[in-house]
């Protein structure tokens, strides 16, 4: 502990900076005013302006692109009034906690000790220069991460520079006060992490950014690799490390990234919620987030795509299906694109389908496969095909001209009311035309034209190829690996055929399918992401990492997991993944990073939960001692439920929300069934739900549970019947959602995944079975 002197002399600089802080604050709060009256004048003549050009000349392009430019303007306005209040709030929470480090360097060839505050922001006086607060991310304030006393290098744009670390010194600074100050030669002080670790959790996750350890400061600083693989113990930060990585990437690529070319696949809906706090807490806007499944679900329109959760909730995942395994693989990839290869070489045909037009067919598969054959063969398939669509488009047009002749259109043109033919004139007039047949001959060819978009839209997106069909095809000609004989083969896509005809796909069929799709017509590539996250990577097959890639062909890729939490496929030990990955995303720059200390539980939970692992001792606890596990044996239902009870209503009084977690949805029904009545504040969450109540008893089962974490963990059942065979994964992602305390109850004797030496972690309270009483 520092002195008490030297204490209110920080404290005196506390003051200072906040007196600046309040300045600044004064000053962004006129400017907001300032740019928020700019914005309406420019909203008010935008409006004024569209809803005049909108009536009377709609199609006229310079009138678009005139109010195109004012649309920009007011956009430009709002977007600067959106950074003006960021800047607001970032000073507003500068002021509460101006900084939480400071470090005393020393140049190599100078005696001058340079003294530098970090914060979660940079900060300068009033005169712009000098920095009151280093933000966090600035090249020097690696130093304080990184470095312990002594000489530290750290990179700089100009290349790597060393200083000599003279001292390092951490803030707890709470509502302007210093309530926590000391001295450390750590990398960053047990002190504090001790302090942030055994705070109660939230609703929402926290920033890291006082703490932030070594190795986790390498995976956030990181700008060299295409592709970084994050493999770490349950609780190790990852996620944590992960959000503060964009922070770093956004501050570090001001000018050419924008949170929106950033992409983050998060497991569910529930962790989505949970983390949307972090990047604001540090100044920075949301990056986009998606689900697996709302990704699937916007690609395929019109169908149901099974989830890894239904799934895994039908049990059908239980065996791994050897079609499965293939279609999830890399080599199913490769087959997708030799498929292609062998198309376009003529040894198989695309699937074309009729465009019809209400109930005529107005272009058969068999023209359109006429004219695709007609294109030069040398071009590639997706050339080929645009240069059967401009033909159909041109044909469109001479059969519009033949169709406005027809009676159909007489009669629809005799049916328009005065509006609906004003329209149809566009900016003519009748003086526009020599006689009244002259202007009937404009209206025919105008609502012909307007009544047919709907074929020329089918052209444009590509309705005349039937991708489905084509993949039944794809399916019915692959080198099968031996083990998948013929009636596994014709079973599979007798399935899938039928799924289709009601509208079902099975998720394994989703990325060869999508790659098919997109190899076939040149599309589906998203250029505009420069970085592509994510996280539970042991969810996803591999096919699925290769059509993401595909997808987002600029991107850099961060993937983070736990191949010890995988609930869905089999575990991969993470060096294997890394040289396969590196192989099928064809990664430049590929790196492996593993983190093996885990920060969220206690150490009596981590060592219960390390000890379920064959290779477990490769976790390191962190010395945070709480309540060692308990569990409590039952051997009656009754029993069970009375246990379950009294155990959720026991915690409930020591901490806000207490979590149960099951294998699935139904044990959870089941769970709820039993608690209702006995119970406040229960909520069963599924996997529609977006947010986590901050109070109360949430029961979840364990998938949507992952990344996630609570006060108080308890297991409903951890017995063998119902956690099955093979629970080690699910065993150990449950236990390590706790971050304060952990009960495990069973109803009958216990999993085989507890190892002997996970049990001796337990204190065990055993009811009296039937016979026993
Ligand atoms: N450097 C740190 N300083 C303070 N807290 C930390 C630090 N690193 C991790 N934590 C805390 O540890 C907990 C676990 O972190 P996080 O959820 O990021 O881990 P994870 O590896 O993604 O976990 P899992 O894979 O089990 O979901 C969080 O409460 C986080 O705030």
């Amino acid at each position: 502990m520092v002195a008490s002197q030297e204490k209110a002399i920080e404290q005196a600089r506390v003051d200072q900076v906040i007196d600046a802080i309040d300045q600044q604050i004064e000053q962004a709060k006129e400017a907001i005013a300032e740019a928020h009256r700019e914005t309406r004048a420019v909203e008010k003549n935008y409006g004024e302006n569209a809803s005049i050009n909108r009536y009377e000349v709609d199609d006229i392009a310079e009138s678009r692109s005139a109010l195109e430019q004012q649309r920009q303007l007011v956009a430009r306005a709002t977007e600067n009034e959106d950074i003006l209040k960021r800047q607001l709030a970032t000073l507003q929470e500068l002021r509460k906690s101006p900084y939480f480090g400071r470090i005393q360097i020393k140049e190599p060839e100078s005696n001058e000790i340079e003294t530098l505050y970090i914060g979660v922001a940079s900060l300068m006086n009033s005169d712009k220069n000098d920095f009151l607060v280093y933000d966090w991310r600035a090249p020097i304030s690696s130093v304080y991460y990184n470095g312990t006393l002594g000489p530290v290098t750290y990179q700089t744009p100009s290349g790597p520079r060393t200083v000599e670390l003279v001292q390092k010194r951490q803030f707890t600074i709470e509502n302007g006060r210093i309530t926590n100050m000391f001295d450390t030669n750590e990398t960053v002080g047990d002190e504090m992490l001790q302090a942030a670790l055994g705070q109660q959790n939230d609703q929402f996750m926290q920033n890291i950014v006082a703490t932030i350890q070594q190795e986790q400061n390498d995976i956030i600083r990181n700008t060299s690799s295409d592709l970084l693989i994050v493999q770490g113990v349950a609780g190790s930060g990852k996620t944590s490390t992960m959000l503060q990585r964009i922070a770093y990437l956004l501050y570090h690529s001001k000018e050419s990234l924008n949170a929106d070319q950033i992409v983050l696949f998060s497991p569910n809906l529930l962790f989505s919620q949970y983390i949307s706090e972090v990047l604001p807490s540090l100044g920075e806007r949301n990056m986009r987030q998606v689900t697996l499944a709302g990704f699937l679900k916007r690609r395929f329109e019109g169908l149901n795509v099974e989830t890894i959760f239904d799934r895994y909730e039908e049990g059908t995942d239980d065996q791994v299906q050897p079609t499965q395994k293939f279609l999830e693989s890399a080599k199913a990839m490769q087959s997708v694109r030799d498929y292609v290869e062998t198309i376009k070489h003529g040894q198989h045909s695309l699937v074309f389908t009729d465009i019809n037009f209400g109930d005529r067919v107005f272009f058969s598969a068999d023209h359109i496969q006429d004219i695709f054959n007609g294109q030069p063969a040398a071009l590639s398939i997706a050339d080929r095909l645009v240069r059967t669509k401009n033909h159909l488009i041109r044909e469109l047009q001479k059969r519009s001209r033949i169709e406005a002749k027809k009676d159909w259109i007489q009669k629809a043109l005799n049916e328009l009311d005065t509006q609906a033919i004003h329209r149809l004139m566009g900016r003519h007039s009748i003086d526009d035309f020599a006689d009244e047949q002259a202007q009937a001959r404009y209206l025919s060819r105008r609502l012909a034209h307007n009544r047919l978009r709907i074929v020329a839209d089918a052209i444009y997106n590509n309705y005349f190829l039937d991708h489905y069909s084509q993949y039944a095809q794809f399916l019915k000609q692959i080198n099968w690996p031996k083990e998948i004989n013929e009636n596994a083969q014709t079973q599979l896509i007798h399935d899938y055929q039928r799924g289709l005809e009601f509208h079902q796909l099975h998720f394994m069929h989703t990325a060869p399918l999508m790659y098919l799709r997109d190899l076939i017509t040149g599309s589906g590539e998203n250029n505009d992401f420069q970085y592509i996250f994510i996280d539970e990577m042991q969810d996803y097959p591999t096919a699925m990492l290769i059509y993401l890639h595909h997808t987002f062909p600029n991107a850099r890729f961060t993937i983070l997991g736990d191949s010890e939490q995988a609930l869905f496929y089999p575990l991969q030990l993470p060096e294997n993944l890394l040289r396969t990955l590196a192989q099928d995303l064809q990664a430049k720059k590929p790196r492996l990073i593993t983190l093996r200390q885990s920060y969220r539980s206690t150490t009596e939970i981590t060592n219960f939960a390390k000890a379920l692992l064959p290779d477990g001792d490769q976790i390191h606890a962190f010395t945070r001692h709480g309540e060692s596990p308990v569990l409590k044996m039952c051997y009656q239902q009754t029993e069970w439920e009375r246990q379950l009870q009294e155990t959720v209503n026991q915690q409930l009084t020591k901490y806000p929300t207490v979590a149960i977690l099951t294998k699935d949805q139904e044990q959870a029904q089941q769970v709820y069934h039993a608690l209702y009545r006995h119970v406040n504040h229960l909520h069963r969450l599924t996997s529609k739900d977006v947010q986590l109540s901050h109070e109360g008893v949430v029961i979840l089962p364990t998938y949507l549970a992952k990344g996630l974490e609570f006060d108080s963990v308890v297991l409903a059942d951890v017995s063998q019947k119902t956690m099955g065979p093979a629970a080690t994964g699910l065993l150990y992602t449950m236990a390590t959602r706790a971050m304060h305390n952990l009960t495990l109850i069973s109803n009958g004797p216990i999993a085989d995944a507890f190892t002997d030496q996970a049990t001796k972690q337990l204190i065990i309270h055993r009811q009296l079975s039937e016979e026993e009483r």
